[in-house]
């Protein structure tokens, strides 16, 4: 690990853009990425594939501490590729359902203790974008900056309507916007590194703004610390 790479941590709600913005700022400063969300949810599909039940702490650490994962830098032409013990699980982890059960599994302190250390070796030079909830204050603490992405419910239920629509899956407003309430009650209020903004997080409501406008906010506080050289 490279402790001098500096960290760029972008927290926040499902469906407030997180990993929209955090790929576009990685692609456009030429840095690593690391989506937080991906391992939670590669490990909760890896449960279900051996059987093992989203409750069982002691067997999900261990699962977790050797989960057989690897992720394919996007190029030009193609996206990031997930591959799980040797199949290739990029769509099926994005699933509502894999969601549901990543906040699940990610409220138990083993899981998340299994996690830290995969995650902070994602920070490499020239330099880590990191999406997720605890970014900010458990993972990368010293990061020079901080975002905290937020919007209301209802407009992160509605883009996640229009990008699930997109890909041709029948959903319906109403329990999208059921389902985000649910994560969100359970990522704020669990014990341990609950969904919260960082004392030095810069907080973003992006209810009004455009991907652009987010993204452009997020330059000019990069420019301001001079982080990116
Ligand atoms: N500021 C924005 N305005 C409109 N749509 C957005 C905005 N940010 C993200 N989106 C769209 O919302 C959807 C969810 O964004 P995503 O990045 O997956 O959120 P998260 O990672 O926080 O769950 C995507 O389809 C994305 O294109
Ligand atoms: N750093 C993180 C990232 C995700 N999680 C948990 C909580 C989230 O509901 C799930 C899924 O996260 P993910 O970022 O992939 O989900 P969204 O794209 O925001 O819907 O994992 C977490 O507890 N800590």
């Amino acid at each position: 690990m490279n402790n001098i790479a500096p960290v760029i941590t972008i927290d926040g709600p499902s469906g407030s853009g997180k990993g929209t913005i955090a790929g576009m700022l990685a692609r456009r400063l030429n840095w690593n990425l690391l989506d937080s969300g991906a391992l939670y949810r590669l490990l909760a599909f890896a449960a279900r594939n051996h059987g093992v039940d989203l409750t069982n702490e002691e067997l999900l650490k261990k699962l977790a501490a050797h989960l057989d994962v690897q992720f394919i830098a996007a190029t030009d032409g193609q996206l990031q590729r997930i591959i799980l013990e040797g199949d290739e699980v990029s769509d099926a982890i994005r699933t509502e359902v894999a969601g549901a059960g990543a906040s699940q599994v990610a409220a138990l302190p083993a899981v998340r203790e299994a996690l830290l250390q995969r995650q902070r070796a994602f920070q490499e030079a020239p330099g880590l974008v990191a999406d997720g909830r605890d970014m900010g204050t458990v993972v990368f603490p010293d990061a020079p900056l901080k975002i905290f992405l937020t919007a209301s419910a209802e407009e992160r239920a509605r883009r996640r309507y229009l990008q699930l629509k997109g890909k041709g899956e029948d959903v319906s407003l109403s329990s999208l916007l059921d389902e985000i309430r649910v994560r969100d009650e359970r990522d704020t209020q669990r014990a341990v590194a609950p969904l919260k903004p960082a004392v030095d997080a810069i907080q973003l409501d992006s209810t009004e703004l455009s991907i652009d406008q987010v993204l452009e906010r997020i330059m000019s506080e990069i420019a301001l610390r001079d982080i990116a050289g």
